[in-house]
């Protein structure tokens, strides 16, 4: 029987050591992805003074005049890119405490008429005008994709697969979010909101999170086996590093997609901002998982922490109509717009409506 090993801190894994001891890091990899699922990274290639503009571009941007933020809202297209103000996301039907803008590789449009509605995800970002803020997002998600990249395959390595195993599920040239992530703090907040910055959830469809928490606050937390929330703090010259349900997937779930949520920064203490890449996986057929070495499966958790999330019957069958439906769900005022039927379909509805 499978023994449960719970976690009540992140592991902290070096790149370094990759080269160094490889075996050591591989041991502790494999530890952190079947037991934790999350686990921060340092001693990779992105630099401190590359991070701090980083964080003064996404400062740069929530400090825009409204309406110029609105001007980008993701409102105005069917790729969910764009800006969205607090409140207008939902997470289990509660609304999030954040401000955000999403944005991805930049690609042309890829949908024509006919062809699978996911693939209206895919399209050009929409640009504020900010001077820098392109350039400066842009070389983030490439660095980050770079960091992830690597990172799968030591992940397959962890897993006694060949490094490259998990290459065939991500198509080169397509698209792979990310967002710029603004957490008023409690006293920026109407007493009736909460503290819900983002309420519990696992990151769908995707590989690996990269995501750097660009201020110090406290407000991640991440759920273990026994649903205590372990709280995940800033470290400095790390990123955190989590597994999506799409990855869960491909592994047969002995990398975990662990639960996770951000609670609103404390009273006084200003704004938490973060960016988070998610690194995507094939959208355009149905997948197979790969087959994982039997010594993995046995030490597969027999619980995993709050593991229900919407729509997670659709991957196994149709992972771009899953991505979609998810993207529908959290931001339904965009989902409504350009997908009406869809959202009926599946019983979406407007964020004001009564609760399910
Ligand atoms: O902002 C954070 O620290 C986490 C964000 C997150 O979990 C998400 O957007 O999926
Ligand atoms: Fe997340």
């Amino acid at each position: 029987m499978t023994q449960d090993i719970d976690f009540d801190s992140i592991p902290i894994l070096d790149l370094a050591q990759a080269k160094a001891d490889r075996p050591q890091f591989l041991s502790e990899l494999q530890h952190a992805l079947i037991h934790v699922g999350f686990f921060y990274i340092k001693g990779h290639q992105i630099s401190a003074d590359f991070l701090a503009k980083l964080t003064q571009t996404a400062v740069d941007f929530f400090d825009l005049p409204l309406d110029e933020k609105l001007s980008v809202d993701k409102i105005h297209s069917p790729t969910f890119l764009g800006y969205s103000t607090q409140g207008n996301e939902l997470t289990k039907e509660k609304k999030d405490n954040r401000e955000q803008y999403d944005f991805a590789n930049e690609l042309p449009e890829l949908w024509s008429k006919g062809a699978p509605e996911y693939q209206r995800l895919t399209g050009p970002n929409l640009w504020p005008d900010l001077a820098d803020f392109r350039p400066t997002i842009l070389s983030f998600h490439e660095q980050a994709l770079d960091l992830a990249t690597e990172l799968t395959h030591l992940v397959a390595e962890a897993l006694d697969l060949p490094s490259d195993a998990l290459d065939k599920y991500v198509l080169p040239g397509q698209q792979h979010r990310a967002k710029l992530i603004k957490y008023p703090a409690r006293d920026q907040l109407d007493p009736d909101d909460g503290d819900q910055g983002v309420g519990a959830h696992r990151d769908t469809a995707s590989l690996l999170t990269i995501l750097y928490q660009a201020t110090g606050h406290p407000g991640l937390q991440v759920q273990n086996h026994s649903g205590k929330w372990i709280d995940a703090p800033a470290i400095d010259g790390t990123f955190v590093v989590n597994i999506g349900t799409g990855l869960e997937y491909l592994v047969q779930g002995v990398a975990v997609a662990t639960t996770h949520r951000v609670i609103s920064p404390p009273p006084g203490s200003g704004p938490r901002y973060s960016v988070a890449l998610f690194q995507g996986a094939r959208l355009d057929r149905k997948l197979f998982p790969l087959e994982i070495p039997q010594h993995l499966l046995d030490k597969k958790p027999s619980a995993i922490s709050d593991s229900g999330h919407q729509f997670a019957q659709v991957y196994a069958q149709n992972p771009g109509m899953y991505a979609l439906l998810n993207r529908i769900s959290s931001h339904r005022d965009v989902g409504i717009k350009h997908y009406p039927e869809l959202a009926e379909q599946h019983g979406i509805s407007a964020i004001n409506s009564p609760l399910q």
